[in-house]
């Protein structure tokens, strides 16, 4: 049986168009929904094993991606956000009645990734983002309840797909956290 990963990439991953213009993320509430506009597409998308990013029913991986914090603006019923976690790194806005993460937005200006805001592309009224292009903190599925077991079919699905598996970061993003540590060493 095919293991499960997340509804938008179990079928295969869906390229981007290319040129997505941006447009309005949606929760999953039947009315009143908070709706968040974005400008521009989405960069490093990537399926994040981790606990902390939210996955729809059923999903064992999210789809999260980055957009620059001044291209997200709120459009309708941000009074229904509130912060998941606030010690997180990654302070994520999310509607109280349905769940969804809306955007996560990192508040310390000395993190390597200040400046750009978490999303989840498959919330987008629109398509044509840009895909996956990676599985990130693959390992910790575990902490969700996978078994260690199923982990060795979990990568092999992924490659199959295109997403290549790492138990962090991919090695660009790896990389960028590093130069940024260096700087601010040598600072
Ligand atoms: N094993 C932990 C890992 C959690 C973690 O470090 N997640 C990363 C990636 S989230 C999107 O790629 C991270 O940067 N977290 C910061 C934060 O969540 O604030 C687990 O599974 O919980
Ligand atoms: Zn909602
Ligand atoms: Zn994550």
């Amino acid at each position: 049986m095919t293991v499960a990963l997340h509804p938008s990439i179990d079928n295969g991953v869906k390229q981007g168009t290319g040129h997505f213009a941006g447009g309005t993320l949606v929760c999953k509430c039947s009315d009143h929904q908070v709706k968040v506009g974005v400008k521009g597409d989405v960069a490093h998308n990537h399926a994040c094993g981790c606990t902390k990013c939210w996955k729809p029913q059923g999903a064992t991986f999210s789809v999260v991606a980055v957009v620059p914090r001044q291209n997200v603006t709120v459009l309708e019923n941000g009074d229904k956000l509130q912060v998941v976690d606030p010690s997180a790194v990654i302070q994520r806005h999310a509607c109280k009645a349905c769940g969804t993460h809306m955007y996560g937005r990192i508040e310390n200006k000395n993190h390597p990734f200040y400046g750009l805001d978490f999303i989840h592309p498959e919330l987008f009224q629109e398509q044509g983002w840009q895909a996956p292009q990676f599985a990130a903190f693959v390992s910790s599925v575990i902490e969700s309840g996978v078994k260690p077991e199923q982990m060795a079919g979990i990568r092999s699905r992924l490659k199959e797909i295109g997403l290549e598996p790492y138990d962090c970061l991919s090695p660009a993003l790896m990389d960028a956290i590093a130069t940024h540590v260096a700087k601010a060493k040598a600072a």
